[in-house]
């Protein structure tokens, strides 16, 4: 722990954010930055003030964090929350954070994994192995990671009503997941990891996360205007915009060649047309929707649908049973419904005329209510 040893106690809120103490990091370590995986770190302590503020993070949160390269913004994290579990695929880092986060080495777990491959299973079992200071059954009870295994991952006997766990496991372990995310994320990857952890972790309450400009923009664009697509309206049924600042090139060390933004998304849950929760599989097919409608976004709804289910074959859509009736996670695999394009392309004016919409407007014409509706019409037609 050579370079914790050295941590002064000077009012920063991380002791790595200034390009000389970065460099001498990555000295100590005999490693340099790497482009091909968007090290660009973080070395202004007024931006991961302000990232700490805009995430609201509190002693009782529990962090996931995508990419902690050296645990610049780490550092800041596990100053203020009960946890911090991250997620980080540069090899040669692991050495690294665990010099820099010695001192909070009790609260903080890794999962050296390519953030597009990480797990429920991954991240319970590094909150598991956190143990009870965090909030976590006790890391020495195997009991507990059954619980927590079984709790993110129904099992096959889960899918019928009879056979399902009770609730408790789910609220103990929602006391023990991390429930934000907070992330200077990899550019490459930043707006999949987005809409991915909003689907598939439940658990997320809300993402304050660092990413390009334009990213941020898609992310937050209005309806009608060109930054509004399909993953716009797909992020938007899951979450809301609820604040954003603006970064420069050089608050990082080496300056990225892009402006930056950092924007906070709250998850949020859909209601159908009939006022209650919209169901994981409603929400599926209303995405599935939105990539159809903006396939050729100068063309038609209508047009640009059919052209979109007539190449597609057969497929299936996860997040089938949605038997609570609630949004959350897609189901098991084994709930996938499954479709076939050209059918669907030849139901399109019914299921638009179900929908109530006009098969001639634009995709961009339309908000996410009206794509739930599509979904459930889709739904309906299956
Ligand atoms: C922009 S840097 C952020 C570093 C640090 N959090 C900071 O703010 O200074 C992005 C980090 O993501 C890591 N990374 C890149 N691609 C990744 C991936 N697919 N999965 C997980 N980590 C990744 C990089 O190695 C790097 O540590």
């Amino acid at each position: 722990m050579a370079v914790a040893a050295s941590y002064a106690d000077d009012g920063r809120l991380s002791p790595l954010s200034t390009p000389s103490a970065t460099r001498a990091v990555l000295e100590a370590h005999g490693i340099g930055t790497k482009y091909t995986l968007g090290q660009n770190f973080l070395v202004n302590d007024d931006v991961l003030k302000k990232i700490i503020a805009l995430a609201d993070v509190g002693s009782a949160d529990r962090i996931l964090e995508v990419g902690p390269g050296i645990g610049t913004l780490t550092i800041a994290l596990l100053k203020h929350a009960a946890a911090v579990v991250a997620v980080e695929r540069d090899p040669d880092l692991p050495a690294v954070l665990a010099d820099t986060l010695y001192p909070w080495r009790e609260k903080f777990a890794l999962i050296e994994k390519d953030a597009l491959d990480v797990t429920a299973d991954d991240i319970a079992s590094a909150m598991v192995e956190l143990g009870a200071d965090t909030g976590c059954p006790d890391r020495a009870s195997s009991a507990a990671n059954e619980t927590a295994r079984r709790a993110v991952s129904p099992s096959e006997d889960c899918l019928s009503e009879s056979g399902c766990p009770a609730s408790a496991p789910q609220g103990d372990l929602q006391q023990c997941l991390p429930n934000k995310l907070v992330s200077n994320l990899p550019y490459a990857v930043a707006a999949t990891v987005v809409l991915d952890y909003f689907q598939q972790f439940p658990f997320l309450e809300s993402a304050t996360v660092m990413v390009q400009k334009e990213v941020a923009d898609r992310m937050a664009a209005e309806r009608g205007t060109k930054n509004y697509g399909a993953y716009t309206v797909k992020l938007g049924l899951y979450a809301e915009v609820a604040g954003r600042f603006a970064v420069g090139p050089g608050n990082f060390f080496p300056p990225p060649r892009v402006d930056s933004a950092v924007i906070r998304l709250n998850r949020r849950t859909p209601v159908t047309a009939d006022g209650v929760p919209a169901a994981p599989a409603v929400i599926a097919a209303a995405c599935l929707m939105a990539d159809a409608a903006f396939a050729n976004r100068r063309k038609t709804l209508a047009n640009s649908c059919k052209t979109y289910f007539s190449g597609r074959g057969t497929f299936a859509l996860p997040g089938g049973l949605g038997k609570e009736g609630a949004a959350g996670a897609p189901d098991d695999a084994a709930a996938a419904l499954h479709f076939d394009g050209a059918a669907i392309a030849a139901q399109l004016p019914a299921l638009l005329e179900a929908a109530g919409i006009d098969p001639k407007r634009r995709g961009e014409t339309l908000d996410q209510q009206e794509f739930l509706t599509l979904g459930a019409s889709l739904l309906a037609q299956a």
